[in-house]
């Protein structure tokens, strides 16, 4: 078998004409969402992606304003930075940018920020109402993936999910929304004993461990849907998944690649929830 192709830079193309629709419709009636990001020091990653999310705002007519703080920042001084854009009206979603300095506890930041400015769905209240299958913010990564299936339209019903990472940002949130549409979920991380033998035993495998190539042909049944949410930058400077794609896509039904796979539909999904934001904060529906 060779694997069809996910293709999150298309799948965001589409969803991204479609938000530019609704979001001309909200500025008719007064209301343009903002999103404003905050970036502490220079990580050239963090740049990188940061400029990816502004030009993804910029199709969508979505308005977008960078904050830009130096390494030096202190957690007070961000925290304190959180608390003036919570109480700004004209600003709906907030995102900081994960990492931050070792001096900044990330915790505390993703508590400060109001949950109704949320973006990423990361505040504790969010993830509590993820879990509880109640309409709130999705992590947007994961949110992406669900996407990506429903795209193709792929059962998770009853299907076993497996699900390898467990980090708060990916893997666990993953899993939940995968149980949430009635898989079987399995995690597997860096203690699991017979990684193998459970990953090809998945239906719909999420590859989220952050390992070049980790996951080859071995770890794969055939006819598996295989998620590659690995962004390895190369020594070359190339970007590339945690899936051996080559090996791999000869063996699964659908695959999603890197680059143009999970990491578009991740900014893709940062705009809808802050067209939610916007929307929940004035009250339009
Ligand atoms: N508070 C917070 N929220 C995040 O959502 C968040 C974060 N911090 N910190 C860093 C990670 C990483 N992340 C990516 C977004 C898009 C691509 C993306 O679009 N990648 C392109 C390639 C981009 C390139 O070539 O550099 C692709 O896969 O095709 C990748 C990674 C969001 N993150």
């Amino acid at each position: 078998m060779t694997a069809q192709i996910i293709n999150g830079k298309e799948l965001s193309a589409e969803l991204k004409q479609e938000m530019k629709v609704e979001v001309e419709g909200l500025k008719q009636k007064g209301l343009t969402p903002h999103l404003t990001v905050v970036l502490v020091g220079d990580n050239p990653a963090s740049k990188s992606y940061v400029k990816g999310k502004e030009k993804a705002a910029e199709i969508t007519g979505i308005s977008s304003s960078l904050i830009e703080l130096p390494s030096s920042t202190s957690e007070d001084e961000l925290l304190q930075l959180i608390n003036e854009l919570n109480d700004d009206k004209s600003v709906h979603g907030i995102l900081v940018q994960l990492p931050l300095p070792d001096q900044i506890r990330e915790q505390q930041v993703i508590e400060a920020i109001h949950p109704d400015k949320d973006v990423d769905g990361f505040h504790p209240s969010n993830i509590g109402k993820m879990m509880t299958g109640e309409d709130t913010f999705l992590p947007c990564t994961p949110f992406g993936i669900i996407t990506m299936l429903k795209s193709k339209a792929i059962e998770m019903e009853g299907k076993h999910a497996v699900v390898i990472g467990r980090s708060n940002i990916v893997g666990k949130p993953v899993g939940q929304l995968l149980l949430n549409e009635n898989a079987t979920v399995t995690y597997c991380h860096s203690k699991t004993k017979n990684m193998k033998e459970i990953a090809a035993n998945a239906d719909i495998l999420i590859a989220a461990i952050g390992k070049a190539h980790a996951i080859t042909a071995e770890y794969v049944k055939e006819g598996a849907v295989v998620i590659d949410v690995g962004i390895n930058r190369q020594p070359d400077g190339k970007l590339t998944g945690d899936v051996d794609f080559e090996s791999v896509k000869e063996i699964a039904s659908y695959i999603t690649p890197v680059p143009k796979g999970v990491g578009p539909m991740t900014i893709t999904m940062l705009l809808k929830n802050t067209i939610k934001a916007a929307k929940g904060l004035s009250g339009i529906e």
